[in-house]
């Protein structure tokens, strides 16, 4: 046992990403155990991210892996005993090099990955791009699975960029946050406005939106849209 098992804070994280793995497969972003979540612990230097290749039905609060911010797992700590996800360095440089962030997701969504493996970014044609993203989505570099190459690139092309997606080159979309929510909230759009755009594409000529108008659609989205009490505000 560790000494943050006792803490609510952690497990409210735990509690968080163990339930939103859930909607990468209700949205039907991931197929097997492609894909992951993780939440910061709030005021800490520490996340929880799942274990590798656990399937989605198995994971549950007490299986999610608890790691530092330099992506070590806490000895002890509940779930210790597996390895986490691949990805979990990435998300460590993102949440270190961006901390603003407080959740980090990755998904092998259909269109998105589709456009990623043509290293083709998004355009914004579409009001729903520039509500949610302000812009296009971008393309990040080819980078290899497993150390911080990944987390470099998202935090790269991220940096200064509205779009809280990237479509890292070859492989697929990861998504940031506010927190978790609001990150798998932006991998859940990021499929749909991609699968929308290329549909669009095959049947015609796209026609882009004007830059001053999706500044005033995504000023309205971010700061009018919902409730005043919604995390992102
Ligand atoms: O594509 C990748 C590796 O980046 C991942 O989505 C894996 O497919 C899932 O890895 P785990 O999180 O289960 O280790």
């Amino acid at each position: 046992m560790s000494a943050y098992d006792s803490d609510p804070a952690v497990q409210k994280v735990r509690e968080d990403v163990a339930r939103l793995h859930g909607e990468l497969t209700r949205y039907g972003l991931v197929i097997w155990t492609g894909g992951n979540v993780s939440g910061r612990v709030p005021g800490t230097d520490l996340f929880v991210i799942k274990p590798s290749g656990v399937s989605y039905d198995d994971l549950a609060p007490d299986n999610m892996i608890l790691c530092t911010l330099d992506g070590a797992v806490v000895p002890g700590s509940l779930g210790s005993e597996r390895s986490p996800s691949s990805d979990t360095a990435a998300h460590a440089y993102v949440y270190r090099n961006m901390p603003d962030v407080g959740g980090v997701v990755h998904t092998h969504s259909t269109y998105a990955v589709a456009w990623a493996a043509r290293g083709e970014e998004i355009p914004c044609v579409i009001t729903g791009m520039a509500d949610e993203f302000g812009g296009p989505i971008p393309i990040g570099p080819f980078a290899i699975i497993g150390d911080e190459s990944i987390g470099e690139g998202i935090v790269k092309t991220l940096t200064g960029h509205r779009s809280r997606a990237v479509l890292m080159q070859n492989h697929g979309p990861f998504t940031i946050g506010v927190d978790a929510k609001d990150a798998v909230k932006a991998a859940v759009m990021v499929e749909d406005v991609a699968r929308t755009v290329h549909i669009a594409r095959e049947a015609g000529p796209l026609i882009p939106i004007p830059q001053d108008k999706i500044d005033s659609l995504f000023n309205r989205y971010q700061n009018v849209y919902g409730q005043s009490s919604d995390a992102r505000r």
